[in-house]
Formats: C-alpha cells, structure tokens, sequence
C-alpha cells in the first residue's frame, strides 16, 4: 500500500474518531445541561414550596396565637370570677344551709355577667356541693373522690381547669375551672367551680374566618375535640378522641419539655385532608388550640408551578433532545459527507495510485479467470509493440512463443494454479516476430469468496539486460580480438578438463602455438595488420579443430589449443596431438595477404600430454610454456613435445639466467685474446674472446651465454664493457714498441649493433680510451644484414670514416646477397671454422673456402681462416691463396699477459 493510501485511510479514521467524539461531548453536553435544569428547577420549587410553607406556617401560627389568647382569655375570665367569688366566701365564710340560697343569687348573677360560663358552684371541704348559680342545683352532688378535688384538697393546686369532663346527669362534655378555698385557719375550705360548656368556644371559633381548607380546633390534653371550626360534622361530635392528632413521641417530648407550640404534618381524621398543623399550648391550660391548614390546597398554587414548570422543563428538554439529535443528525450528515468525500478521495488516491502503479516500467496484463486479456499498460505495447486491439479480448495462449515447448507451459499454468504465482525467465514474441527474453511474474487474484478472478502479469524486458550480461560474459572470458576464449576461459576449462581425465582416466593433450617473429610483423606491416593476421590465425585454427576442443589467445601471439579426453592411451594422444599440431603449422604456413602483401607466418608448437590431475593446471601451463620455447630453440617452425629432461634443461637456463644477471653486476667478465698469424707464423693482431668466470663452474665459454644475454638483453652493456677492455688494451699496447702493431678483433652482436645507441655508445668508448682506432677491428656477421640492412651499414661508414676496420665473422654460413656484400665498407672476411675443419676432407667445403678466397680477392678483402688446427689446412689454404690464419694451431685464447709474453718471445 502506498504512502498516499496510508494517509487517506488515516484521515478516513480521524474523521470518525472525531465524529464519534463530537456526538459523545454534545450528548454529554446536554445531559449536563439536563441535569442542570433539572438542579435548578427542583431547586427553585423547592424554594417556593419552602417559602409556601413557611408562608402558611407564619400564618397558622398567627391565627393559632389569636385563638390562643382568646382561649386563655375565657379562663381568664373565669379564673377571674372563681377569685372574685374566693374572695366573698373568705370574707363571709362558707356558705351554711341557711344562707345557700343568697349565695345562690350571687352565684346566679356572677353566671349572668359571665356568659361562657354556665354555671358556678360552691363545694365543701367534703366535696359536697354547698351552693350552685343554677336553679335545678343537686345538693347531693358528691365530687369527693374525683381526681380533681383531691388535687385542690391535698393542697397540690390552687387553680386548675379539667379536660373535657362527661356530665353524666347533663348527659353532656364541660370544662371545669376550678379555685381552692381557704377557711380561716387557712386550712381547706373547698372548692369554688366555674363549667364551661365546650359550645362557648365553638361559637367563637366560628366567628373566625376559615379559608378553603384551613382549620382551627381546640381540644383538650387528652386530644378530646372540643371546637373545630369548620364544623366537623355529626360523626365528630365533641369529646371525641381525635387520636391521629394526639402528640406523637417527638410532639409529647415538645410538651414535656414545656414548648408551647410546634408544627406537624398529619392527614385530619376528621376530613381525612393531610394539613399542616400548628400546635399551641394554650397557657397552662389543659388545653391545644389546632390551626390546620390543607396542604393541598395550600400547595395548589405550588404544584400548578411545580406542573408548570416541569412541563416547561420537560418541553425545554424535549426542545433540547430535539435540538440534540437535530445537531447530531447534522454531524452524522457532515460526517457521512465528509466520510464521503475522505472515500472518494482515498478511492481517487488509489486510483491515482493504481493508475501510477500500472503505468510503470514494468509491463503490466490483466487477464480474466479465462486468461482473456482485459487490459495491458503502456509499458507493455512499448515492449510487444502490441496496442489494444491487437491484444484487449484476445486469449493470453494465443501470444505464446514457439521457444517454450508445451510441456513448459503446463508446468507453468500447473504451479500458478496451485500456488497462485509464477516468477521466471520466459521467451516472448514481439509483433514483428522478434523473440526476446523477459521476467515474467504472474499472480492469480481472488474475490473474497476465494474464486479467481483475474491474472495479473508484470514483465520487464531483459533482452538489453542479457545482452549486457553477455558481453560482460564476452569481454571477461573471450578476447575482444578474434573472439576466442581468453586465458581465464582457458584456465577454467582446463582445470575441468583435468577432472574428467581423472575421472575417466583417459589423457588429453595441451598445445601453446606462437607466431614467428610476429613482432616483425607488427612493426613492420603495422599493427593493424597484426591484428589482422591474429584473426585470419585465429579462424583458420578453429576450422582445424573439432567443437569439443578449446582454442585460446592467452597472450599477443600465443594461442593455447585444449584437447580433451581424446583416448585412454598415451602413445595414441601423443600421435593425435602430434597431427593436430602439424596440421595447426600447416595452415599458419598458408600465405595470408596483409597491407596488400601476401605473407607467410610461420608458428612454433609446444606440446604436453595431460594424463591425470597428479599435476595442476599450472604444472600443465609451464610444461607446455617449455615445450614452446624448446620448439623456439630449435629454429622456430616446428612442434615440441614436453619431456622431463627439457625441464631440468630449462630449470639450468634458469638459474643461468640469474648466474649472468649476477656475473654483469659483478664484473665476473674475463677478456682472453686468441692469435692471428700471417703466413710467416708472425702474430699481427688477436681476436678477443670473452670469458665468465663462474664463481662455482669455473670458466664459461660465451657459445654458452652469449645467446642468453641477448634474448636478455644484457648484451649491449657487456659488449660496450668487451669493447672498451679490448680498447684499453690496445691503447696500453700503442704504448709497447713489441705490441704496437696489433689488431685486435671485437666480435659485436648484431642485436648490439642494431642498438639505437649503439653508435653513440662506442663513440664514447674511443673518447674515453683514446685508442688507435685503425687497429681496432669489429667483427659483424652476416645475419645483421638480414634486416634493416641499410641501417647496418650506415652504421659501419660511419664507424669507418673515424678509421675503424671490419671483418664479417663465420663467413659462408649464411645466405648473404654477394652483391650487398661489395657495399660494405668491409676490411676482412673470415672464412667459418666449420669450412676449414673438413676443407681437406670435403670437397665442397674446399670449394666454398675456394670461392671464399676468390671472393675476398675480387672484392678487395682481407680473408682469415678461423679454426685451423693442423699444419695440412695451413698448407692447403696457403696454396690457395689464404694467407692469414687463426686456430689452435697458432694458439688458443688466452689471458693477455699470456698474449703478451708470446708476444716477446716470437
Ligand atoms: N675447435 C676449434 N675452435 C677454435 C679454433 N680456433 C679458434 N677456435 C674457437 O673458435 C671461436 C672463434 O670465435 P668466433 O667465431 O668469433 O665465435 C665466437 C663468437 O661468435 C662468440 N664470442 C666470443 N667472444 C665474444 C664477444 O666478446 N662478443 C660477442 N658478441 N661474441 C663473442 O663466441 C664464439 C665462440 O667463442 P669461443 O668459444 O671463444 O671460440 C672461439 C675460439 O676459441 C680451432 O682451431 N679449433
């Protein structure tokens, strides 16, 4: 999944996150506010209801404190008139028979004045009554036993007021009021006794005004009803027990404790309506004055509110609820909005996405279930060339290439059936036809139902890729040059081609074939032409061999040819080698036209056979490295076959090599001078001879290691030290009366003296040995007039001109044009050792020395026979017109002191 995608489906789920958060602080939001309202109006009600409450208490206790003190006045009254009356009966005694009946009038009259008092009775210290206000008054009226009495008897009350008392001879409730009598002693006298019907205080309490549901009763100590306004009705008549009204614990506690008044909350068992009472004690009195008030009624105007208000409440919650989910569905709506509008653009970035990602470097192909191709990207008709209509509709089968076979296409339609996914190289077929080669990954997709829906393909092209891989392969394991495997191809093959010999024991054969004087070619024909005569080399030896054998260009001019397991025989690969090698020399020998000029090349073939791996690739690689170089010994063009003994030989050059490059460090170089005679035996001039004296072998003879120090190429510096020493030693002779007349000869290599230097160098010999150079004599042989012939003998006038002589060494054995010959500035010609060794025995060696002689003569030279031994060739050359000799019959080589002292004796 992309980056893009990633932040898309982000923003898809902070979006929700944040909706959800909005809906839950909205819904949060109004619950609180909710609660709040609710708070607040429950508080508020309960504030007015307080308040109602509170109003209707301050009322009740208003009215409760009038009735009070209209209650306390009536006992007043008749406490007034009980003291009143106290008073007479202590100042006129009590009442006798006689006299009762004026007491009568009195009491009479007192009843009158007081009207809620019904009647005022005297009564003895007996508790008899002595005299009534009433006219029907019972004398035998006996209240000796009463509570009542006895409280004033026993002296525990003054004054005192009763309940409600049931009369049972007025078959009625009263209240008594009654004062206690002192007699003159101050002993008890009796009892004076105001009744007060009940009536009285209903009357009055009906004068009052109720309103609606407001009650005022008074009742006694006992919760006996005496007056109640409004009227309770029949069924509560007075003296009745009103009991739910009677003071509950906490109210009797209240009385105890002497409180005068409280409140209650109780249901009126008269009308059963629940009332809010206020209870007042009525002073001392056995007495409660009850002021109720209904509470529903008192609280209608409330709970209107209270219904007001809570319908207020509930129609703002609603409201609210409303506005809520108003808001939420609004914030669903902005939230599926903008949810859609997150999708879209998801669904756009991955379409954005999927587009990018199907028109990429890769091509891309989707196909159906069926493989019916439903469409492919740019990348793909760039690659195929194919557009829509070629391939939109078209069945994937139909492009396959003919370079799979149909068992590969099986495999692969089986694996992605079975795994869901290909991945590999295949060959495909552009619509021109071409074939190339592509990465091919394929991927089954599946519907969620797990059915395949579709193919899905990707390739790239490689073709560019395998071509770059194929010329790294190329240029790391071929030549550039002629195409054939290079040194590292050919180290590999051998290394397995060492292995399989092994392993079927069988033998195989190593050829190295270098190109004669290739170097020369080069040089002169141009190195394009070189490069020309490799290839022509390099295709005529591949049509020579056979596909299983590997031919190599290790080197400039080196070719390598592997022959692998040809036979179990050794003498049968010998001889197989042996023709493949001949045939190898055979086609360089053919002539190849270069630079417009039809040349011949000819090679040398180094062989070795290979039988097991007991040797390495190596020891093979140096095996036939000898072999070569022994062909090249042996005079170029030819074949050579390895043999131990070569490499003892070549292990001796070696270490040969090493002993010169140590003998020129060393100065082990040693000058012997061999003695040139004239026909008298007198010793005109010597030949200098160079010697190495080896530390361990002893003297060297330089046929030895003259060679070497050529291919060396040490020889210019020995030579120039060969030359100044033989100068020295002449310029020291110059000084010798007996030695002044002698030549001396210098053998100088043609590779010395084809030097560039060369010139300068022996000019700086003279200078620095101030030698007389007319005695001076520089042996040259033929073969520096083979090449750069003119060069040569430029060289040679100018070394003439400043005096210098020459003598052409080893004369006759080479192929020299006489009449190049003739423009030399030669002095001397030498007639080859080999000649006069068999001149007496071989007639056509006489006849060369003959010539020789003949030639010499015409063209004005000196001639010197090298080599004679005996007196019979001195004889023989002499009478043939040879008068100069050198050989071991005049002297060998010796040392100069040796030189020097024949010098004196001769
Ligand atoms: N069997 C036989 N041999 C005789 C007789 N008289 C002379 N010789 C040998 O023949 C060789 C003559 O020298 P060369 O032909 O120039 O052949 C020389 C010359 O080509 C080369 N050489 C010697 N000294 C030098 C040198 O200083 N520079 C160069 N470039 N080549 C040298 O080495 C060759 C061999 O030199 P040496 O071994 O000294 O061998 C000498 C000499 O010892 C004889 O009667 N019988």
């Amino acid at each position: 999944m992309s980056v893009t995608s990633i932040d898309a489906n982000d923003d898809v789920l902070k979006a929700k996150h944040k909706y959800r958060q909005q809906r839950r602080y909205v819904v949060a939001l109004y619950l609180l506010a909710l609660f709040a309202m609710v708070v607040l109006f429950g508080w508020l009600m309960s504030e007015q209801y307080e308040q109602e409450i509170t109003a209707a208490e301050s009322r009740i206790t208003a009215r409760s404190n009038v009735v009070n003190e209209w209650a306390k006045g009536v006992f007043a009254q008749s406490g007034q008139a009980l003291f009143g009356l106290a008073e007479l009966l202590a100042l006129q005694g009590m009442p006798e028979a006689g006299n009762a009946q004026a007491l009568h009038r009195s009491l009479e009259n007192l009843t009158l004045y007081i009207p809620m008092v019904d009647e005022i009775a005297v009564l003895g210290s007996e508790g008899r009554m002595l005299a009534s206000g009433s006219d029907d008054y019972n004398a035998n009226v006996d209240i000796s036993e009463t509570q009542f009495f006895n409280a004033f008897k026993q002296g525990r009350q003054r004054e005192l007021v009763t309940p409600l008392y049931w009369s049972e001879s007025e078959q009625q409730f009263y209240l008594y009021h009654g004062r206690g009598l002192d007699g003159p002693n101050g002993d008890f006298a009796g009892v004076v006794i105001a009744r007060i019907v009940p009536r009285v205080f209903a009357d009055a309490l009906h004068q009052m005004h109720v309103y609606e549901g407001e009650s005022i009763a008074l009742i006694d100590s006992e919760s006996k009803l005496i007056a109640r306004h409004p009227s309770p009705g029949e069924q509560f008549p007075i003296g009745l027990n009103i009991a739910s009204t009677q003071p509950s614990q906490d109210e009797a506690r209240k009385l105890e404790s002497g409180e005068t008044a409280w409140s209650l909350r109780a249901v009126s068992p008269i009308d059963g309506r629940e009332r809010l009472f206020r209870m007042q004690r009525v002073g001392d009195y056995p007495m409660l004055a009850i002021v109720g008030v209904d509470l529903q009624q008192l609280l209608a105007g409330w709970r209107q509110r209270a219904l007001v208000l809570t319908l207020v409440m509930c129609a703002l919650a609603l409201l609210g609820a409303w506005g809520v989910r108003h808001y939420l569905n609004r914030l669903a709506l902005a939230h599926q909005l903008q949810q859609r509008i997150l999708e879209r653009e998801q669904a756009r970035a991955e379409a954005q996405i999927s587009a990018a990602a199907f028109q990429t470097h890769l091509g891309i192909l989707i196909t159906d279930a069926e493989g019916f191709i439903l469409k492919v990207n740019d990348t793909f008709k760039r690659i195929t060339g194919y557009d829509d209509a070629d391939v939109i509709g078209k069945n994937l089968r139909k492009f396959s290439s003919d370079h799979h076979n149909t068992l590969f296409y099986r495999r692969l339609w089986k694996r992605l059936v079975k795994t869901g996914n290909w991945e590999g190289e295949i060959w495909n077929q552009r619509k021109n036809g071409e074939l190339f080669p592509e990465w091919l990954t394929v991927s089954a997709v599946y519907n969620p139902s797990n059915v395949l829906t579709h193919y899905v393909a990707t390739m790239s092209d490689i073709s560019e890729r395998k071509a770059a891989e194929q010329e790294i392969h190329q240029l790391a394991f071929y030549d550039p040059l002629t195409g054939l495997a290079n040194r590292r191809l050919f180290m590999d093959r051998m290394g397995a081609a060492i292995k399989e010999l092994h392993r079927h024991q069988r033998c195989g054969a190593l050829l190295f074939v270098d190109i004669d004087n290739f170097k020369q070619i080069n040089d002169t024909l141009g190195h394009y032409a070189g490069d020309q005569l490799l290839q022509s080399v390099a295709r005529r030896m591949s049509q020579m061999l056979r596909d299983t054998d590997t031919l190599a260009r290790l080197g400039s001019d080196e070719f390598a040819v592997l022959i692998e397991g040809v036979d179990s025989s050794h003498a049968q690969t010998i001889q197989l080698a042996e023709r493949i090698a001949y045939k190898l020399l055979a086609t360089l020998n053919t002539p190849i036209v270069l630079a417009e000029e039809s040349v011949i090349v000819s090679g040398s073939i180094g062989v070795t056979i290979m039988v097991s791996n007991e040797h390495s690739v190596d020891d093979y690689l140096q095996q036939v490295d000898m072999a070569l170089f022994q062909a090249k010994s042996n005079g170029r063009h030819g074949v050579c076959f390895f043999d131990p003994t070569m490499q003892a030989a070549l292990l001796a050059h070696v270490k040969l090599e090493a002993d010169l490059r140590q003998a020129q460090e060393n100065r082990q170089w040693i000058l012997y001078y061999q003695p040139q005679v004239d026909h008298l035996g007198t010793i005109t001039g010597v030949e200098a001879l160079l010697r190495w004296q080896h530390p361990e072998r002893g003297m060297v003879s330089p046929g030895e290691f003259i060679p070497l120090l050529e291919s060396m190429e040490l020889i210019n510096d020995v030579g120039e030290w060969v030359l100044e020493s033989a100068c020295c030693q002449l310029a020291r002779w110059a000084q010798n009366p007996l030695l002044r007349e002698l030549t001396i000869s210098v053998n100088i290599s043609p590779l010395q003296f084809r030097d560039e230097d060369f010139l300068s160098r022996v000019e700086r010999v003279f200078a620095r040995t101030q030698v007389p150079l007319y005695r001076l004599k520089l042996e040259v042989t033929e073969s520096l007039f083979v090449e750069a012939r003119d060069e040569a003998r430029e060289k040679m006038l100018a070394l003439k001109a400043q005096g210098v002589r020459f003598a052409l060494d080893d004369f006759g054995t080479g192929y020299s044009s006489l009449a190049y010959l003739a423009q030399l500035p030669l002095d001397q010609l030498k007639i080859d050792q080999s000649f006069v060794h068999q001149v007496l025995e071989s007639q056509a060696n006489a006849a060369i020395v003959e010539s020789t002689i003949a030639l010499a003569k015409s063209l004005n030279l000196e001639v010197i026979a090298e080599g004679v031994e005996t007196e019979a060739q001195q004889a023989w050359l002499l009478s043939h017109g040879c008068h100069a000799y050198q050989g071991y019959l005049f002297g060998r080589p010796v040392t100069v002191e040796a030189i020097e002292e024949l010098m004196s004796v001769h």
